[in-house]
């Protein structure tokens, strides 16, 4: 008999998540795993802005939403067999009873390809969905060219981090943007030439930081924050300049706000402006670990974790993150 331990959103959230949004239950899963099921043993789970809008979808009495590294302990899935360690988006729980083939193609579980000497936590960060949302996002978006100026807000983030170095590798001069001088100061060991620490500037500061910073302009711009960080990116954008909207973490936890018309700027400069979401490609996935994971090879990409121990601790770790508390990609490992 196997009992899981799961985290449940019984009260919707209001502002940032607090105790009383999650409780920890227990469920029994059933003794006998149907056709083409597995059994899956979380090892390690992930924490991501996006659990605080999407909620908003869920009602009260839903496991939180979220992906896992968990591995196989008894299987009736060939392509699952045991001893495998899989992806899933199998929520905030501890042991999940999976079918792969009643998932949608871009929400189905994977087998992890190996990392090498790297640690199979990487799966919920650089090799996996962060990492591909920084390869495709700011790729397929923003088409950098060598030479150009690139903006990444949220810089220091699982997302930011490798959206920067990915624009270093194609020749460009990066500006990063994050909330702390320590996250400033491994952004530049990482080689990014200029940081900005937005905390420290303030929102009155912050264009002229960025005219110090970006003294050429703006011709790309990846955006994981938006607010008046974005607004002033947006002043500072040059002729022809793209702008991959990732993210709004900024506003995530308070109601929607007013935003100035930006609609001149799109005018006059030519801009352009996507949002997207990463699942938007799920079938090149392996195109974006696999290169992520050659360029942490041939030491071009580095990465950086923050983990905390412990279940018991999963809401600890999403408030830590949402405010700040992470460098690098925020996991929990049981
Ligand atoms: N479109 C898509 O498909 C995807 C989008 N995303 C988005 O990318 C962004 C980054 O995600 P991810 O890399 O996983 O998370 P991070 O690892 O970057 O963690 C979140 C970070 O957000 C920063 N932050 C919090 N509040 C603010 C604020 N008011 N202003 C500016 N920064 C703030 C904090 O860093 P600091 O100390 O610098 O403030 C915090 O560490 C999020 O907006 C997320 O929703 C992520 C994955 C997929
Ligand atoms: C299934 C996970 C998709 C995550 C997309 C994230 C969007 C914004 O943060």
């Amino acid at each position: 008999m196997v009992v899981a331990r799961k985290w449940v959103y019984v009260k919707p959230f209001d502002g940032l998540p607090k105790d009383e949004n999650f409780k920890l239950e227990q469920e029994t899963l059933p003794d006998e795993l149907a056709e083409n099921e597995f059994l899956a043993e979380a090892e390690f789970l992930s924490v991501d802005p996006y659990m605080r809008p999407y909620m908003a979808a869920y009602p009260a009495g839903t496991t939180m939403i979220g992906g896992q590294v968990s591995k196989v302990t008894v299987s009736r899935n060939e392509q699952f067999p045991v001893g495998a360690y899989v992806f899933g988006n199998f929520g905030w729980r501890t042991h999940t009873i999976v079918n792969p083939d009643k998932l949608p193609a871009e929400n189905r579980p994977y087998v992890l390809p190996s990392f090498g000497s790297h640690p199979r936590s990487l799966g919920l960060g650089v090799l996996g969905m962060p990492g591909n949302t920084a390869y495709f996002g700011f790729l397929e978006l923003c088409q950098p060219k060598a030479g150009e100026t690139v903006v990444v807000s949220g810089a220091a983030g699982a997302v930011g981090s490798v959206v920067g170095q990915i624009a270093k590798l194609k020749g460009c001069t990066v500006v990063g943007v994050a909330g702390s001088d320590d996250k400033c100061a491994w952004l530049r060991q990482l080689g990014f030439d200029a940081t900005i620490n937005y905390r420290t500037v303030g929102e009155g500061g912050f264009a002229a930081a960025l005219k110090q910073a970006a003294p050429k302009g703006v011709d790309c711009y990846f955006d994981n924050v938006g607010g008046y960080i974005s607004a002033a990116v947006m002043q500072q954008m040059n002729l022809f300049g793209r702008i991959s909207v990732c993210g709004t973490i900024s506003n995530y936890n308070d109601a929607r706000v007013q935003v100035s018309d930006p609609q001149r700027e799109f005018v006059f400069k030519q801009l352009r402006q996507e949002g997207f979401i990463v699942t938007r490609w799920h079938k090149r996935w392996m195109e974006g670990i696999e290169a992520n994971l050659r360029w942490i090879e041939e030491g071009k990409l580095t990465y950086q974790e923050t983990v905390t121990e412990g279940f018991e601790r999963m809401p600890e770790a999403f408030v830590s993150m949402l405010t700040g508390g992470n460098t690098g990609k925020a996991v929990v490992k049981l």
